[in-house]
């Protein structure tokens, strides 16, 4: 996340941290959505290659042991069918990863509100962006959770040629495209948006431009949850 400030510790109970093994140790490499007690919302290209995962919920700062972390692994990952890693612009960049056992919910771990099958959200719509992702192009990751206000950019504004143009679909939400932004190790991770006074997740981070994490004119861009919304619940059905 460039810009914006150190969340306050487990303020996005739904936040995870997705890592895999290196080396004898456990790296970050991408953000997640808690979405079921089983079930973590992450982006395609995050897992469109075969590691030994696990997933750290009610972390804080992921260098750290601070005592509310859960650390669960994998046992199926579940990559939406129609993703390209050759073509993040075809959009259908998210998946879902299975925990290996149920997460315990408590006031640091707790599931993501989900938005309804197709809601579009309006231009300004206040969100917020969450994760341990860089905090400048080509810096290094977050120690702390950080977030950033990033309002919602109309569609018919992102598309502008000037803008994303014909890269970002209407299956995608952008937001932000001043100086805050999303940032490489974000992906995956939950775009946080305000509807009737709840916090909702209406977006997976998906990318920011190649020149630059905040470059201007080119806001974050998110796959919007609420377009695949019967993909989510027709994989993670409780049966
Ligand atoms: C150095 C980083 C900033 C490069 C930048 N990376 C990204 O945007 C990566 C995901 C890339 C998926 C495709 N492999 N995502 C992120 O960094 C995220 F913001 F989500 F955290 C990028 O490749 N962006 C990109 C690449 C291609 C396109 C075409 C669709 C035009 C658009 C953006």
């Amino acid at each position: 996340v460039v810009g914006g400030e150190v969340a306050s510790p487990n303020s996005w109970p739904w936040q995870i941290s997705l890592q895999y093994l290196s080396g004898g140790s456990y790296h970050h490499t991408c953000g997640g959505t808690l979405v079921r007690r089983n079930w973590v919302m992450t982006a395609a290209h995050c897992v469109d290659t075969s590691r030994t995962w696990r997933i750290v919920l009610g972390d804080h700062d992921i260098y750290n042991h601070e005592g509310r972390e859960q650390y669960m692994s994998v046992s199926q990952v579940v990559i939406h069918p129609n993703w390209n890693r050759n073509n993040v612009a075809a959009g259908y960049d998210i998946a879902l990863m299975r925990l290996s056992s149920d997460a315990t919910l408590n006031s640091y771990v707790k599931l993501a509100t989900l938005p309804p099958s197709g809601q579009v959200l309006p231009h300004n719509n206040a969100c917020y962006i969450t994760g341990w992702g860089r905090t400048q192009t080509g810096g290094s990751l977050s120690a702390k959770l950080k977030q950033a206000y990033l309002p919602v950019v109309a569609h018919s504004t992102c598309s502008r040629s000037d803008w994303w143009g014909s890269t970002v679909k209407n299956t995608m939400v952008c937001a932000g495209g001043g100086s805050l932004s999303g940032c490489q190790g974000d992906s995956g991770g939950p775009l946080n948006c305000q509807v009737s006074g709840q916090y909702v997740v209406h977006g997976v981070t998906s990318f920011v431009s190649s020149s630059g994490c905040n470059a201007y004119q080119k806001p974050t861009v998110f796959t919007r949850v609420s377009a695949y919304s019967s993909w989510i619940s027709g994989v993670s059905a409780i049966i």
